[in-house]
């Protein structure tokens, strides 16, 4: 039997997820949750996950987890066929870490900054305080991908499905990535794009797209 995740295609960290999955060739059971329409608050998702967020795991012994940085890592130590995308090795595997930690703590804040908002209190705008949060977490970037092709050095890992889910819809439809000012990171996005395992971030980067323009002034 298949894992589940329970997911809107929308959210970056599902996308995570989902790329992962996609990398490592498992094939996961969706269930959608309409978190417009408040399903991730209904009793039943809250017995599931009380955090009420999107992505969660159920595998296929029951075993319930969220937080798509922990399914990432989780999926691939259970169901890999090798450790390549997690490294057992444990200083390279504390860069992966320290990379995914950077996305939950750092990256993903400053999107949920921008986007709750608009999503939720009627906000039109991205003000310009919130564009240079953005470009701080670019410019750490830059400078992680100095010398290097991914994230955490010079192999691909979860950190980089992680990352880019995030980096991806921030370049997309808020604050496009200045080339010039950051080619490290432009060139590992275009990197990213070209892997067959994007493809699983692609409907979920329009649909975010798509959902967060027509709730702002026509940009
Ligand atoms: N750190 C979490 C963030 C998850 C998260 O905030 N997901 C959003 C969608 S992008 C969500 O479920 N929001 C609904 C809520 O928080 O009630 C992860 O990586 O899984």
């Amino acid at each position: 039997m298949a894992p589940t995740v329970y997911l809107i295609y929308a959210s970056p960290p599902v996308r995570a997820v989902l790329m992962t999955a996609k990398a490592i060739g498992l094939t996961l059971t969706e269930k959608q949750v309409n978190l417009l329409a408040g399903d991730h608050l209904k009793p039943e998702y809250l017995k599931l996950n009380p955090q009420h967020t999107v992505p969660t795991l159920v595998d296929d012994d029951g075993f319930t987890i969220w937080d798509s940085h922990v399914i990432i890592t989780y999926l691939v130590s259970k169901y890999a066929i090798n450790d390549a995308l997690y490294p057992k090795d444990l200083k390279k595997r504390a860069v992966v870490d320290q990379r995914l930690h950077f996305e939950s703590g750092f990256v993903f804040p400053r999107l949920a900054a921008i986007s709750r908002p608009i999503f939720f209190e009627g906000k039109k705008t991205i003000n310009q305080k919130d564009k240079e949060s953005v470009c701080e977490a670019y410019g750490f970037l830059e400078t992680f991908l100095n010398g290097h092709q991914w994230v955490a050095g010079d192999f691909i890992s979860v950190a980089d499905y992680s990352l880019v889910s995030v980096i991806s819809s921030l370049n997309y439809i808020m604050v496009p990535i200045d080339a010039g000012k950051y080619p490290n990171l432009h060139a590992w996005l275009k990197r990213m794009e070209e892997r067959p395992e994007y493809a699983a971030n692609v409907k979920g980067l329009e649909d975010y797209s798509k959902l967060l323009k027509s709730k702002m002034d026509s940009a």
